[in-house]
């Protein structure tokens, strides 16, 4: 059984004093967190570089993992301004996101790049939460779903799996990243299924049957349900929605 992950990606929202604050005030609205163990949903929350250590500092021995939200490609050495995995793995980073459109988009980040991350994250022990997803000229084009595993594809060379390595994939479509346009409940299901498909291709049935497949793209309160209804979609990749404690709790419920 996959255990769905509810992820927030706050993208470059909030400072540390403000992190602060947010953190305590999830816990407290979410008493079955506040101690690790199994639970129904697995929640995580990916803040940028500088409140990460904020993150683990609170959340710590609490049932909320933590991450980032891009990592290099490098191991150390001279590359400023670049961090590292052991960096985020030595402050208890579980995740980390690789291949965000917006990094895809502003950064120019190529698939080979992507893939190259998400090889280093993995060494360090870091569990990738690798994006993918077309844009809107893609999806009127009728070709989101070859786009798209297309992209998964090439963001996948030489990513190892089949010595039980952990993956994450989050099927986001460009067009509805902060927009407040989702994918229907169909739409995503369907993308989810055909890239469960790609990976039961490409590295077998034993890792297409355990690697999770999240949704992402202005998913809040109102629609989690609905998106999360489909069998091969295993959870959320919320930007907008994880801003707030109320919003992002609420789609905790919604979720377990
Ligand atoms: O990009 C996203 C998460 O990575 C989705 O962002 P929104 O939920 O704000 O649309």
């Amino acid at each position: 059984m996959r255990t769905p992950l509810l992820a927030g990606n706050w993208k470059m929202h909030k400072t540390p004093s403000e992190a602060r604050v947010w953190f305590a005030e999830f816990l407290e609205a979410n008493p079955t967190l506040q101690s690790g163990g199994q639970a129904a949903v697995e929640v995580a929350l990916l803040p940028s570089f500088p409140l990460v250590p904020v993150a683990a500092e609170q959340l710590a021995g609490s049932g909320v993992a933590w991450g980032a939200q891009d990592v290099s490609a490098h191991t150390f050495g001279a590359y400023t301004g670049e961090v590292a995995a052991e960096q985020l793995a030595d402050l208890g980073c579980r995740y980390v996101v690789v291949g965000h459109s917006e990094r895809r988009a502003y950064w120019n980040e190529s698939d080979a790049l992507v893939a190259a991350k998400a090889r280093r994250a993995m060494e360090a022990g870091l569990v990738p939460i690798l994006c993918v997803g077309e844009r809107l000229e893609e999806r009127e084009a009728g070709r989101a779903v070859s786009f798209t595993l297309e992209q998964l594809a090439g963001s996948l060379e030489g990513v190892g799996l089949e010595t039980g390595e952990e993956l994450v994939i989050a099927y986001e479509p460009v067009w509805a990243i902060g927009t407040g346009k989702t994918a229907s409940a169909d739409d995503a299901q369907a993308m989810a299924a055909a890239i469960r498909g790609f990976l039961a291709e490409r590295y077998g049935e034993s890792v297409a049957g355990r690697t999770r497949i999240l949704y992402g793209g202005s998913m809040k309160p109102a629609n989690t349900t609905e998106i999360l209804a489909g069998p091969d979609v295993d959870g959320g990749l919320v930007g907008g929605a994880s801003l707030e404690v109320a919003s992002f709790s609420a789609m905790v419920e919604a979720a377990g």
